[in-house]
């Protein structure tokens, strides 16, 4: 919880303003930020001095490895965050390749799981990752990546958590996460549960142990219309100790998680927060 509170108060005192055309907001920015999640100790990154709706963090990353490219699926497995980026994005309502509503186009789990080949049939990124982990096979290239700048024009929103690359060794699992941009009042309260649950639930269907997460960050920043509750309100706070989280141990395959799995296999112990805080969400 500290480094997220630090990587808060150094935008705070260090941070540049930079215009952002797409939302036509203000953004104070730093570049370069690292996170790291102790996922062998079960040291849950869950924000503390504001409520987080972890669940939500977690139906999204779920929606993201099954490979949902709309909304409604994210909304019918308790999340809401994709409504405004697949429903209010002026670009996205106006683009060709927008297949109705709450479509999303070509955006992450889209590219994990089916990333088009030139030459026709598709890459299951996923699937061969889980795959190799499963047989102790790190061939230095478990990557699942988001980023496919050759299919950007066909989505709402280009993957701001790109990358998650994993490693093995000995018989332990590590991930290393790329993100080119973070809204960090908003964005990375999700994204910290997001690295922490990626890591812990492929080491457990691959028959591992959960090391380290690193977490990489090249833009981190906060909002014009989001720095006054970051400073008088979030950052005033003191913080509360980790929760633990626990996680179904009938999760066994790749299939569990995309057919049966629910938020309901997972469970948060020991969470004492301060107030919810209602932070602007710019689309
Ligand atoms: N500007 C912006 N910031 C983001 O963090 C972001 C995007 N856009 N677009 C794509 C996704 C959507 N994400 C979101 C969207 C909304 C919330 C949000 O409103 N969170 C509230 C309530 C969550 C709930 O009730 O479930 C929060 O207090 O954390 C969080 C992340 C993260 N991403
Ligand atoms: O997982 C996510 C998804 C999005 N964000 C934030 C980062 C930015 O504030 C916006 C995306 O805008 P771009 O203009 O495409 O950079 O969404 C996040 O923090 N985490």
């Amino acid at each position: 919880m500290r480094q997220y509170l630090d990587l808060c108060q150094r935008i705070v005192d260090e941070g540049v303003w930079v215009d952002n055309k797409r939302t036509g907001k203000r953004c104070l920015t730093v570049i370069d930020a690292e996170l790291n999640y102790n996922v062998g100790n079960n040291e849950f990154p869950l924000i503390t001095t504001r409520k987080s709706f972890w669940k939500a963090a977690i139906a999204e990353l779920l929606g993201y490895l099954r490979g949902y490219d709309n909304a409604a699926d994210f909304r019918a497995i308790g999340c809401n965050t994709w409504n405004a980026n697949a429903n209010e994005n002026d670009a996205w309502l106006n683009n060709p390749h927008r297949k109705g509503d709450d479509d999303m186009g070509r955006v992450y789990g889209v590219q994990g799981r089916g990333w088009a080949k030139p030459d026709g049939g598709v890459v299951d990124q996923l699937a061969k990752l889980v795959n190799d982990l499963k047989n102790g096979i790190d061939d230095r290239g478990e990557i699942l990546s988001f980023y496919n700048p050759g299919e950007f024009h066909m989505g709402c929103l280009r993957p701001c958590m790109h990358t998650h690359n994993f490693s093995l060794l000995g018989d332990t699992l590590y991930l290393t996460s790329y993100q080119r941009s973070c809204d960090v009042p908003l964005g990375l309260n999700f994204n910290q549960i997001q690295v922490y649950v990626l890591l812990a639930l492929v080491a457990q269907i691959t028959g591992h142990k959960a090391g380290m997460a690193y977490h990489k960050i090249v833009n981190a920043h906060i909002y014009e219309d989001q720095l006054d509750l970051m400073k008088n309100v979030q950052l005033k706070r003191e913080p509360f100790a980790a929760p633990k989280l626990n996680i179904n141990p009938d999760i066994k395959t790749l299939e569990d998680i995309e057919t049966w799995v629910t938020l309901d296999d997972f469970s948060v112990e020991g969470y004492e927060h301060h107030d919810a805080i209602a932070y602007p969400f710019s689309v």
